[in-house]
């Protein structure tokens, strides 16, 4: 069954009575040996759920059945949201993605001739709408005049959400405007439904990434209006610096080889006293809980120290973060940052990006939690939220900016942001940002004006993978003599995960993915698709199980995303179906699961999914349905993987990868240390992926992730 079969099943209008018709499993499906023996659960358990379909219902998949009357309203804002029950009508498929509007999104020129000319997009936006209201200030205190009056909007009905898991009162029942809808449905038959297959192709071809700016978030004239406000983090000590506990396996960190290569490089620390951090750095890391570097800490944090440029690659969930943030902030602290303080313009002294917005909020917070008690300022701004909420963030202040983007550089076309102090560039899943995606705007950020050269700033990039042609391209960011740290199997997955390959065809992973789900009972899982349709289309055939699920993915507006993941993170719906948009960074506690029902195109993708379990020390396991009829050219990646990762390869697995030998894919199935090295020591033998992220097809196709 190919894709348009899955539409053909989605848009069916009487989706709620839907029953899937399982065709028998043509593959064998248990040449791993499916080791669950968990008890099912009994149907009784099942039925005790209200509350566990109710949790999905307010999630996002409830028919329109119990709309409330404000969201009613909203809906019928957004166009045509059906009340007749049945999630694939409520989310607006008619309207969005299978309609005639289809292809009639026009204009790709869009963002940067908006951002060159100044043509900002919310300020047209509001000029159109004739100036209505006033900047009245912004929240939490900080009360100003009217300056911004271009970028007030409509803060009503969607301030609250529920990001880390606090769900507002409201949101018992369906008058939650939680029901599953179209951003783009809004009633600019524009669409605005980004994506591979559907609106999102433009004048130029294919659109990778879209801005504010292009009309895909913010004020675009013909596209709908964004006012979803994030309601802020909890400001209290407790919140900002609760985490979760290493894991049995965080002390075999010390174990695994690092590669540094480069010229002059500092030594290594061993303990975070060693990094000669300032007192209110130190109190920061202890009630945070670290008290033992991680190896990727342990050589970045000198690195960075000594005012080097440094590309790291070190395994998912090994500490990244931590790694950039903490001699970042040391450095800050021993200039003697000067306090942030209101300014039309604002001068951050860092500039921190990642592909996507939930990840950036969540480094945002650790940021936060670092810099608690100094004077250091950090603030973050990401997309699909409003844009006088994200200047009214950096007006009060702002040395550290984390962003999006998109978002990024609509903010710095609104002169809100000078370049000029910029100090510290880091960007985050460093290959992600430089590839066909994101490597363009990245490269129209380092050369935006203001922005100091690379000689005149450091330039940190981090990632689990990165593959060679990448890192060739990084050299444009960073000073030649930048250090490369390489940890372990670079590009490799973490060998806390437990990996199992199931050879299960089209047909019968609906049947699979019930049966492992049945078994894994309430622990938390993460089940990744490769379209927005089909998270939208797993996700609501789960809820027919009365499997308490939610989804993410691009097509969901930030306040359902947002919502999604509060209440996966909570373990309201522990299950999440995503598309690759929650692959990369994501850190949550308790993923014990992770199953790539479909794989992903690349294998450095699948690197990253399986890396939302096993972190920071803990174990975790991932099931992969590999579906011969597709996923072959992932056969010989995968057999290095696993082997590297010291886990069991199916023999069919390895028979497959024979029978489908790629010249040129050189990494033996075994023994060797760096997956990937320093592309400067010449030609690397040890890149894990078939073929290279940048010449396969790319995740952001199928979504608009900033
Ligand atoms: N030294 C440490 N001691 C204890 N916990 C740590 C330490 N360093 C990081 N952590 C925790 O480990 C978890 C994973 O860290 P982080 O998200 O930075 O991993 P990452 O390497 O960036 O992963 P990914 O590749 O998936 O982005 C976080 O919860 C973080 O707070």
């Amino acid at each position: 069954m190919g894709d348009e079969d899955w539409e053909a099943e989605i848009i069916k209008p009487h989706m709620s009575s839907y029953v899937p018709v399982f065709e028998k499993d043509r593959y064998s499906s248990g040449a791993n040996g499916d080791t669950f023996n968990r008890t099912p659960a009994s149907s009784s358990e099942m039925d005790d759920g209200p509350s566990r379909r109710n949790h999905f219902m307010r999630s996002g998949f409830a028919s329109g059945r119990s709309m409330g009357n404000r969201d009613a309203g909203e809906s019928n804002k957004r166009e045509n949201t059906s009340t007749m029950g049945g999630f694939g009508v409520g989310k607006s498929f008619g309207n969005r993605g299978f309609s005639n509007n289809k292809f009639e999104e026009g204009d790709s020129s869009g963002f940067w001739r908006g951002y060159q000319d100044g043509n900002d997009s919310e300020a047209s936006g509001s000029s159109r709408r004739g100036g209505r209201g006033s900047f009245r200030g912004c929240r939490g205190g900080f009360g100003l005049g009217s300056p911004n009056s271009e970028y007030e909007q409509d803060e009503g009905t969607q301030r609250t959400g529920g990001l880390f898991g606090s769900r507002r009162p409201a949101l018992s029942g369906a008058g939650n405007g939680d029901t599953y809808q179209s951003r783009s449905g809004s009633g600019s038959g524009r669409g605005g439904y980004k994506g591979l297959n559907e609106e999102v192709v433009t004048g130029s071809g294919k659109n990778y990434w879209k801005s504010e700016a292009e009309g895909g978030e913010s004020g675009d004239t013909q596209g709908p209006k964004v006012t979803y406000i994030p309601p802020p983090p909890p400001e209290d000590e407790d919140s900002i610096f609760a985490h979760y506990q290493t894991g049995i396996n965080f002390d075999k960190y010390d174990t695994i080889l690092v590669e540094v290569s480069g010229h002059d490089a500092p030594p290594a620390i061993l303990t975070f006293e060693e990094a000669n951090l300032c007192q209110t750095l130190n109190n920061n890391i202890a009630k945070a809980g670290y008290t033992k570097l991680t190896p990727v800490q342990k050589y970045s944090i000198p690195i960075i120290l000594a005012g080097r440029d440094l590309m790291a690659c070190a395994q998912t969930g090994s500490g990244k973060t931590a790694a950039f943030l903490l001699p970042i902030l040391a450095h800050m602290m021993r200039d003697g940052i000067t306090a942030s303080r209101f300014k039309e313009l604002q001068e951050p002294e860092c500039i921190i990006v990642a592909p996507t917005r939930e990840l950036i909020n969540q480094i945002y917070l650790e940021a936060r939690k670092f810099s608690f008690g100094t004077c250091v300022r950090a603030v973050v701004i990401y997309g699909g939220t409003q844009l006088g909420h994200s200047i009214r963030q950096i007006v009060q202040g702002c040395n550290i900016l984390c962003a999006t983007p998109g978002r990024l550089m609509d903010i710095i076309g609104k002169e809100k942001i000078g370049l000029r102090q910029v100090k510290y560039l880091v960007l985050d899943e460093a290959d992600r940002m430089l590839d066909m995606g994101f490597g363009p705007e990245m490269k129209k950020l380092i050369s935006c004006p203001g922005m100091p050269s690379k000689e005149q700033r450091q330039t940190l990039m981090f990632s689990a993978t990165f593959p060679e042609e990448i890192q060739r391209l990084a050299g444009e960011f960073l000073k030649s003599n930048y250090l490369f740290v390489a940890v372990g199997q670079v590009g490799g997955a973490c060998r806390d995960v437990q990996q199992t390959i199931l050879q299960v065809g089209q047909y019968s992973k609906r049947e699979k993915l019930v049966e492992i789900l049945r078994n894994i009972g309430d622990e938390r899982t993460m089940v990744f698709v490769e379209t927005k349709k089909k998270a939208d289309f797993i996700a609501t055939f789960l809820c027919q199980e009365k499997i308490s699920t939610t989804s993410i993915h691009g097509d969901r507006e930030q306040r359902e995303r947002e919502q999604a993941l509060g209440d996966f993170r909570c373990g309201k719906c522990p299950v999440l179906v995503a598309t690759s948009v929650a692959a990369r960074g994501l850190d949550i506690e308790n993923v014990q699961h992770v199953i790539n029902f479909d794989l992903p195109s690349t294998i450095d993708e699948y690197v990253h999914r399986i890396g939302r379990t096993g972190r920071c020390g803990n174990t975790g396991r991932a099931i992969s349905f590999f579906d011969p009829e597709s996923d072959n050219h992932l056969a010989q990646p995968l057999v290095k993987v696993l082997s590297d990762a010291q886990q069991d390869v199916p023999a069919w697995l390895e028979e497959i990868a024979f029978s489908t030998y790629v010249p040129g894919f050189s990494g033996s199935a075994r023994g060797n240390v760096f997956a990937s090295v320093d592309t400067r020591k010449g030609k690397s033998t040890l890149n894990t992926a078939g073929f290279s992220s940048s010449q396969a097809p790319n995740p952001v196709d199928d979504e608009s992730w900033d």
